[in-house]
């Protein structure tokens, strides 16, 4: 990709994971919220996702926005996710279709889905002996005004893609934890996003051929409730991480 890519929350954890896999990657463009502590390694400016004019500035000349800002508390209130959520969203597709952008992956969550997860499927769901699998063409069924505010961003990248055109990929990451995975904390196993494989995933999303994707972001976790298959055939995902090596923080498989 010979133009930059534009990165938002880029101070962020998701954004930390893709910039320690894929800093010398990509020409990056960063947008933080606010001034970093230290001087970033690229190009960045700052600024508020609902402010028009810093967000025209952003997209200005880039090839594609991986666009990670946003209040990620699953108990974030609605005035917050309408601001920064989807206002803040709204405002980076229209801009990047005014500015000719080619692709926009969004950072989307499981908390979009979240009220799959029934008292009656749970924890069963957790478990590898169990076969219940989430696979992407599923209406969203969010459980709290965080994933309406996730479901509906994905539903914004369905609206512009097919009125302008733009590629879009809406990544519905699990747990991204770094390091080893939660720690007791069995729905957190299954969901599991290392911060390779997260960085790998969202490399895939640049660079492969799709026009309307949502996939599901975790590693490889032998405990799983979300199909990877739509990530590996559209993307050529190919995960690398995998909870059930771990024990508490002790890699006990493959630690070579
Ligand atoms: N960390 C995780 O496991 C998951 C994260 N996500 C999504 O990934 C994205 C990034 O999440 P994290 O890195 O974990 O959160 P984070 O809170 O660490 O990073 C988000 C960044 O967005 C910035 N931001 C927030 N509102 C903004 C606004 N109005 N204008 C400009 N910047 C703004 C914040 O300053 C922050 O640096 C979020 O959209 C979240 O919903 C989804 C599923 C799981
Ligand atoms: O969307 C998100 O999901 C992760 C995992 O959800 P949790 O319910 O297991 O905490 C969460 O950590 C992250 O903050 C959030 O943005």
């Amino acid at each position: 990709m010979d133009d930059p890519v534009l990165l938002t929350g880029a101070g962020g954890r998701v954004g930390e994971a893709i910039l320690q896999g894929l800093g010398e990657t990509y020409d990056w463009r960063l947008m933080y919220h606010n001034p970093p502590d230290e001087e970033p390694d690229h190009e960045y400016l700052v600024g508020d996702v609902i402010d028009e004019e810093v967000v025209r500035e952003a997209v200005d000349g880039v090839a594609a926005i991986i666009h990670l800002a946003g209040d990620p508390r699953p108990s974030a209130p609605w005035k917050s996710v309408l601001s920064n959520n989807i206002d803040g969203t709204q405002k980076m597709y229209e801009a990047a279709v005014e500015a000719g952008v080619e692709r926009f992956v969004y950072a989307s969550s499981n908390h979009a889905v979240g009220a799959f997860e029934t008292d009656e499927r749970t924890p069963e769901m957790y478990r590898t002996d169990d076969d219940y699998r989430l696979d992407g063409t599923e209406l969203p069924r969010p459980g709290n005004l965080y994933g309406v505010s996730k479901a509906t961003g994905e539903v914004l990248g369905r609206y512009y893609h097919d009125e302008h055109g733009i590629k879009v990929c809406n990544v519905r990451i699990g747990n991204l934890t770094e390091g080893h995975p939660p720690i007791d904390y069995e729905r957190g196993q299954a969901m599991w996003l290392s911060y390779p494989d997260c960085a790998h995933l969202h490399e895939r999303t640049l660079e492969a051929d799709y026009e309307f994707e949502i996939v599901y972001g975790i590693s490889d976790n032998d405990r799983k409730y979300y199909s990877l298959e739509r990530a590996k055939e559209a993307l050529g995902y190919d995960p690398q991480d995998n909870s059930a090596e771990w024990d508490g923080d002790e890699h006990v498989v493959n630690d070579q």
